[in-house]
């Protein structure tokens, strides 16, 4: 047995790649044992992972590994057949996705999902409201309570949008937005809803190299403002390996490794299972 297998889900070793600023204080998320089965099969089985407070932390693996069934579980799309998730240490059992994004978890997803009609400052206040608090009378009567709320949160709205210089074109309709603007509107919305840890499905999907490189330098920054932490799936391995301090490997919805980047990309086990595949897909494509 290698090092890698003895250590793949020992609960402690899973404390040892938070970043040492973390380790005092309760992780943001906890999964213990999380598995889900469609029809049988397992699509993530005995998912083990700590992440620290203000961590990035990345999830890799090869397409259909179990990486969005991770966030669907964590967000509560689905239920787990067995296991569980705490958030800042609190169990997550039976919430909704609405009570667990109360909670502090937003995400984003592969496929952008914006309300492509409304304005950006719109799709920012939807995120916002579900955290909003005034009653129905408040509401409908328009009270003064109502409009300072309002005013409050479309200053905040514009406020998160200038973190990707979004301010000026807060009235634009969504849709009207070049793609890379897009899903940068989707972070925003997402931070809106005020997490301690934001999901991000492919942030990079789609942007070209000076797109993901300010990126990258964003995610930083929301990460250094907000002291929140960001659990990414990715595919574009510069980014992962350029920004993640701890990264885990998925393949068929089974941790094959934790660690630092470093420890990631020399891990014999991940090169056969990840880089070993992708390098075999090209070796297919060059042989046509
Ligand atoms: N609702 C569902 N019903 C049945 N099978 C599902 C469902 N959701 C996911 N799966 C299966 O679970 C497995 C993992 O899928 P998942 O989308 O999580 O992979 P992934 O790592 O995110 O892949 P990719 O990188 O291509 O997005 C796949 O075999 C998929 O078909």
């Amino acid at each position: 047995m290698s090092d890698y297998e003895l250590t793949y889900n020992d609960y402690d070793s899973r404390e040892k790649i938070l970043p040492e600023r973390d380790k005092a204080y309760t992780p943001v998320m906890e999964a213990i044992g999380l598995s889900i089965e469609f029809g049988g099969l397992p699509a993530v089985d005995d998912f083990n992972l700590t992440v620290g407070r203000t961590e990035i932390c990345g999830l890799i693996g090869p397409n259909g590994a179990g990486k969005t069934t991770v966030f669907n579980l964590l967000t509560k799309v689905y239920q787990p057949t067995r296991g569980k998730i705490l958030i800042d240490g609190r169990d997550t059992k039976g919430m909704s996705t609405i009570q667990v994004n109360r909670a502090g978890v937003a995400r984003t997803f592969q496929n952008i999902r914006l309300f492509k009609n409304l304005s950006v400052i719109d799709n920012v206040l939807i995120g916002m409201h579900n955290h909003t608090h005034y009653n129905m009378l408040t509401s409908t009567l328009r009270l003064p309570k109502y409009w300072k709320a309002e005013k409050a949160a479309r200053e905040k709205a514009l406020e998160l949008l200038s973190i990707f210089g979004m301010q000026d074109q807060a009235d634009a309709e969504a849709g009207s937005l070049p793609y890379g603007a897009q899903r940068r509107l989707e972070i925003v919305r997402a931070l809106a809803t005020g997490p301690k840890l934001l999901l991000l499905d492919e942030p990079a999907a789609g942007m070209n190299p000076s797109e993901t490189t300010e990126l990258m330098e964003n995610i930083h920054k929301i990460r250094d403002t907000f002291r929140i932490a960001i659990m990414l799936i990715e595919h574009d391995m510069s980014l992962v390996m350029g920004i993640c301090e701890g990264i885990a490997v998925l393949n068929y919805g089974k941790i094959i490794a934790k660690g630092t980047p470093e420890e990631i990309r020399r891990n014999p086990v991940v090169i056969e299972a990840y880089l070993g595949k992708k390098r075999g897909e090209k070796q297919d494509a060059e042989g046509q």
